[in-house]
């Protein structure tokens, strides 16, 4: 709660206490009055059943003072005479009652006064009779001033009654306006209250609800930075792996390693997914397998033609949301009609595509997922380029441009390797020096170019007389070598015959002119009866064929 709602709220607490007790005060001051006001009443209503007391007693003496007179009755004379203090009493308890208004106070004590004279006029009367008999006692009485008196006493009487009734309605108004102005007083002080009251708690109600939507917000912010930071240390832990997934692509030295390496480096950033990596055949007319890992949501097929994938035909990422029901390449399919995700990432490097990437997971994944995919076969593409590059490269340093076949230095590199593997294993190994003969001719009469055509028909000639392990090899000009291992020298003058067989029937068009008959000598040089060292097996070989020339061109000679 801030300072200033605090304050507020304290303010209508503080505001609403003082009003209750302000309502509390005025209730016990009003009640306290409502008592007094009725026990003012209640004392009028004393005073004038006392004067109404006072004017019967006397009345009573008047009355049972005849009646004795008149009949004699004992048990009346008894009751006039206990009347006589009853009477007195009466009167000074008026006197006593109306003491506080001096005003009637001072009409009591003229009361007071008459009754007592007419108790005295009765009792001078009573001793006449006694005394005297009733003709005297009725001659006092006949005289009237009994009457008078007790006319003055009614008169007074109802003077004083009339001045209590008088203050009777008045307190009992006073009475009356003082309980409803404690009833509406406390009705009003109590609304006043409660509706202070309400005003604080309502106020502190929406601080509650505002708190507790706060504290909402504030809990979600909390959830969502959590998130945040589990998030970030995900892609940390992506970044970490990514990084070091590129590090070791880097170090392959073949596609089979770089897919080695991808299968174990995806496997672990992609754990509910399937991958599959495609090469592009240099004949651009198919995408083909290299391999396969993970758990797949979606099958694709291992060979299929590049249009067959939205990514290869547009360049950029695929992605099908339900490859049993969505748009989706033609490679991919659904297993057993369950909802799967497919992307489709183009391995491009260098402005080249290589092939694609495709994984497939049972829903769409959450995007840092997906920037792994891409960065993973962002590194792939890199990595599988190079290493083209690299094969490029090596192709080229190894092969002779013009013929395709390998060149001198890989014979020499080669020869050395498989003397020593067949030295090792107990085999034999011919050479065959391969010249064209009167190549001269050729250039002399159809142009150099028409010398090349020749040399490259001669190679593919050659490469179609190999086997997987032999090594065919352009020595230079017009000379060819083939390492022939495991096969000895009878074996290798048998397959020399065949390559000059070949030869002769060569038909080498150049600019639609066909070139004239070639032919070719061969020397023949075999590990380990010529030599068992390369250099030397190629100077016997070189020798052989120097002899074939020698001996009339388009023969075989062995060492
Ligand atoms: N077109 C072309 N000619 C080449 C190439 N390398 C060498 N030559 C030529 O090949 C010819 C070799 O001629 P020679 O050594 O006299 O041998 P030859 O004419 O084949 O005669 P013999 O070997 O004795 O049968 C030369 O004219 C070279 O210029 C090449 O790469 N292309």
């Amino acid at each position: 709660m801030n300072r200033n709602l605090r304050n507020r709220v304290m303010a209508g607490l503080l505001l609403t206490a003082a009003l209750l007790l302000s309502v509390g005060i005025f209730v016990i001051r009003g009640a306290r009055q409502f008592v007094s006001s009725s026990t003012w009443v209640e004392h009028t209503h004393d005073v004038i059943t006392a004067l109404e007391h006072v004017y019967a007693t006397v009345k009573d003496v008047e009355a049972d003072q005849r009646g004795f007179l008149l009949t004699g009755r004992v048990e009346l004379e008894q009751e006039y005479l206990a009347n006589l203090p009853a009477a007195r009493t009466a009167a000074a308890n008026v006197a006593r009652l109306v003491a506080d208004n001096p005003e009637q106070a001072a009409r009591a004590t003229q009361l007071q006064d008459l009754v007592e004279k007419r108790l005295q006029a009765s009792l001078e009367t009573y001793t006449t009779y006694k005394t005297s008999g009733f003709d005297q006692a009725r001659s006092m009485v006949a005289a009237g001033a009994g009457i008078d008196l007790m006319g003055r006493i009614r008169e007074l009487h109802k003077t004083m009654a009339a001045q209590e009734r008088d203050l009777l309605s008045r307190r009992v108004t006073l009475s009356e306006t003082n309980a409803r102005t404690l009833e509406l007083s406390t009705v009003a002080g109590l609304g006043v209250g409660l509706i202070l009251f309400w005003l604080v708690a309502r106020r502190l109600l929406v601080e509650v609800r505002e708190r507790r939507r706060a504290e909402a917000l504030t809990a979600g912010a909390n959830a969502e930075l959590t998130k945040s930071v589990h998030e970030l240390a995900l892609r940390e832990d992506h970044t970490r792996q990514l990084s070091r997934y590129a590090g070791m692509l880097q170090s392959c030295r073949s596609v089979g390693e770089a897919i080695d390496v991808s299968r174990q480096a995806i496997d672990r950033l992609l754990p509910d997914c399937g991958s599959a990596v495609y090469l592009i055949r240099a004949s651009q007319d198919l995408a083909e397998s290299i391999g396969t890992w993970g758990r797949p949501a979606a099958s694709t097929a291992a060979l299929f033609p590049p249009q067959d994938c939205w990514a290869l035909r547009r360049g950029q990422p695929f992605e099908s949301e339900d490859v049993g029901h969505g748009v989706r390449c033609a490679h991919v399919s659904a297993i057993d009609d369950a909802s799967a995700w497919s992307i489709c990432i183009p391995l491009v490097a260098h402005g080249e595509i290589l092939g694609l990437a495709n994984f497939s997971c049972g829903r769409a994944p959450a995007a840092s997922q997906r920037d792994v995919m891409v960065a993973a076969v962002e590194q792939l593409s890199l990595a599988l380029s190079n290493l083209r590059l690299q094969d490029s490269l090596r192709t080229q340093s190894i092969r002779d441009p013009l013929t395709g076949l390998y060149n001198r230095r890989y014979l020499e590199e080669s020869l050395t390797r498989e003397l020593a593997r067949c030295d090792r294993v107990g085999k034999a190994l011919s050479v065959l020096m391969i010249d064209l003969d009167h190549f001269k001719r050729f250039n002399d009469t159809h142009g150099h170019d028409g010398g090349d055509a020749l040399l490259t028909h001669a190679g593919r000639l050659l490469q179609a007389h190999c086997r997987a392990e032999d090594i065919a090899c352009r020595y230079g000009g017009e000379e060819f070598t083939m390492i022939l291992p495991e096969v000895d020298a009878e074996r290798a003058r048998a397959r020399a015959e065949q390559i000059r067989g070949a030869v002769e029937t060569l038909d080498v068009y150049h600019r639609r002119e066909k070139l004239g008959a070639v032919t070719a000598s061969i020397g023949v040089a075999t590990f380990p009866e010529s030599s068992r060292e390369a250099a030397e097996l190629l100077r016997r070989a070189d020798a052989a064929l120097y002899n074939a020339k020698q001996q009339g061109r388009n023969r075989i000679v062995s060492d």
